[in-house]
């Protein structure tokens, strides 16, 4: 029958539920409380309540799951030390927004081919977010589609919403329901006005169509998200610097916007070089000791080797280096988290820090 619909729908296939996934892969109760408290603590450092600095740290883009193994231990056992002064929160990124085309992330092409498993990327993906809670470091996510939040979203300690989404209405009714803080990026041209926006729009209340535990189509009605905040990662050049902060603080304060701002030392604010990251991150640490109270966190890409890797057709890639943006390698990473850790010790004294430990 000649029919007006589907015209380039090559096919289609039913995917499990996100009620269904989540019952096979459960959180734990205790995996439970381990995502309510860093939900938490990442709260309190953004009220200012706590002067620790969160640093969400780890690969731009996880493709191999037994080498994010290895480095979430590798990083669990360094934020242990450091956790006096730093709450470390793991990248567990498996969505990439693409600038035209390009691997879309795990999720997506779990076996990197181009064959677009979707129902096994969600597997590894909430398998992965599990055994890293449940190794107790809290992880990160960027929130790309918003159907696949509903299968991993209960994981999920800190949220970010990338600069090409940030504009979208979808995104910023979807921030006003997260359970968790979630952080809007500025515009890839570097302008900061349309996270304002989303980050005042994600604070209200919003109706809009979503799927529901069962896979039905569903009304969500939120309440919005009292954590939304913004994360600058430059474009047309960086915008982490004292002027910049000093310029989105008074937009802040006009969008009514309490003055907590992340600052991601890759992409545009490193001019895509990873080696510059550590530049971005002194920086930030120096304004912090110049007194300035916003800065609330970082952002690090930082994988188990240095670089990235194109994949290329038929060839597996190197487990530890990333397939997308440029990652600074784990022997950099221990060295600008424990440069982090001396510094904030200097700014503010050890015993600033006590009533973090003292609990
Ligand atoms: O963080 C990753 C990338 O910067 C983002 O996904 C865009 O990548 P692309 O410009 O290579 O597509
Ligand atoms: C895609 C990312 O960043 P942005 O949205 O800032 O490009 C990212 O952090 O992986």
């Amino acid at each position: 029958m000649k029919s007006s619909n589907n015209i380039n729908i090559a096919s289609r296939s039913v995917l499990s539920s996100p009620g269904a996934i989540r019952s096979e892969l459960p959180l734990s109760l205790d995996a439970v409380m381990k995502v309510m408290d860093s939900r938490q603590e990442i709260c309190d450092i953004l009220d200012g309540k706590s002067k620790r600095l969160m640093m969400i740290v780890g690969p731009c883009s996880i493709h191999n799951p037994d080498s994010a193994i290895e480095y979430a231990e590798r990083l669990r056992a360094l934020s242990e030390e450091v956790k006096e002064r730093i709450l470390i929160v793991m990248r567990v990124y498996f969505e990439k927004p693409r600038t035209t085309l390009g691997w879309k992330g795990l999720i997506y092409d779990p076996d990197l081919n181009a064959s677009y498993n979707i129902e096994k990327g969600i597997f590894i993906a909430r398998r992965l977010m599990l055994k890293i809670v449940d190794l107790g470091l809290p992880v990160a996510t960027e929130m790309l589609d918003p159907i696949i939040a509903q299968y991993i979203a209960d994981a999920v300690s800190w949220a970010a919403i990338g600069a090409r989404t940030t504009e979208a209405q979808t995104h910023r009714q979807l921030g006003s329901g997260l359970s968790m803080p979630v952080g809007f990026k500025n515009a890839t041209d570097g302008s900061f006005q349309i996270a304002i926006d989303a980050i005042s729009t994600a604070r209200s209340e919003h109706s809009f169509i979503g799927v529901l535990e069962d896979g039905h189509v569903g009304v969500f009605r939120t309440r919005g998200n009292p954590y939304a905040h913004i994360v600058l990662r430059g474009g047309g050049g960086p915008n982490y610097g004292a002027e910049h902060i000093a310029f989105l603080k008074v937009a802040m304060k006009k969008a009514k916007i309490p003055p907590a701002i992340i600052v991601d030392c890759s992409h545009a604010n490193s001019g895509k070089d990873y080696r510059k990251q550590g530049i971005v991150l002194r920086d930030v640490l120096s304004q912090i000791a110049d007194g300035e109270t916003a800065l609330a966190g970082v952002m690090l890409e930082s994988n188990l080797q240095p670089g990235a890797q194109k994949i290329k057709p038929g060839e597996k890639p190197d487990p530890c280096i990333s397939i997308t943006d440029g990652c600074v390698g784990w022997e950099e990473t221990e060295e600008l988290i424990r440069m982090s850790y001396d510094r904030l010790g200097e700014i503010y004294g050890r015993d600033a820090f006590k009533t973090n430990t003292e609990e």
